[in-house]
């Protein structure tokens, strides 16, 4: 099967410094891709500039066979992505931000399916974002990504601020709905995330590939998560 996303030599500037180069990578269709790495490896501007919010300064970039290296307008329509939830407007409820990206709020919410429940998000939706929490503000703009219904969708750090069982719950309805097609590409440091749900990934050091994750070697940290974060952690200390 062709490949959801393929990444080439592709490299990112910000403020005009090359952060991220002669990246490869492939994303199969209907998996989980993680990113790892240190911070300030280029984790988001990857991601960034993957769904469309960045250019690539170098690279090809092919989406479902189809070449958007350099039309950002094509890669933001094709993933769903979450708004960092420190950014989201203050000034809005949850439901605004929803409809504003997916139209009809009852459409929106059956897009979301078992996600509403992993995510809390009933409780959410008349709230005002200023008066929301950094985990309530996670979990609205992780619901923002797939408000679209994207059968593609990027998240940057899905898991940050989220309490244990918003954690769990997410973890385990990301990984069903995987297994029910979505293709997932989530930049992550919880080493036990990838070990356990992603299928397939990479880790950045300094804007660069040090190391790629195939399927065999994530089924392996599956069996022994321990030893594979040990290894883990000494390559991204070096
Ligand atoms: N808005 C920005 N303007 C200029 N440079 C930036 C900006 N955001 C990030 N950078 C620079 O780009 C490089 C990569 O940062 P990036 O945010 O992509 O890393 P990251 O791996 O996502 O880090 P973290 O784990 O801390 O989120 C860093 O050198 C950083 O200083």
């Amino acid at each position: 099967m062709n490949p959801a996303v393929l990444l080439a030599g592709a490299a990112v500037d910000r403020n005009g410094q090359r952060v991220v180069q002669e990246v490869d990578l492939t994303v199969t269709r209907g998996s989980w891709f993680g990113v790892i790495g240190a911070n300030g490896s280029g984790k988001t501007s990857l991601l960034r500039a993957l769904a469309g919010r960045l250019p690539f300064a170098a690279g090809s970039c092919l989406v479902e066979d189809e070449d958007l290296s350099a039309d950002r307008a094509g890669r933001a329509q094709r993933f769903g992505f979450s708004p960092p939830a420190d950014a989201l407007p203050e000034a809005l409820r949850a439901r605004d931000v929803l409809e504003l990206i997916g139209g009809d709020l009852d459409a929106v919410r059956a897009r979301l399916g078992a996600l509403q429940a992993a995510l809390g998000l009933a409780p959410l939706l008349d709230r005002w974002i200023g008066d929301c929490s950094a985990g309530m503000r996670q979990r609205i703009a992780i619901a923002a990504a797939f408000a679209g219904g994207h059968a593609l969708v990027i998240l940057d750090e899905p898991f940050n601020w989220l309490d244990p069982v918003a954690m769990f719950d997410l973890r385990e309805t990301l990984r069903g709905m995987v297994d029910n097609g979505l293709t997932l590409v989530t930049a992550l440091h919880d080493l036990a995330t990838l070990a356990t749900a992603c299928n397939a990934g990479l880790m950045l050091a300094d804007g660069q590939v040090a190391m790629t994750l195939d399927e065999d070697m994530l089924q392996a940290a599956a069996r022994d998560p321990l030893a594979f974060e040990r290894r883990t952690i000494d390559l991204l200390r070096s």
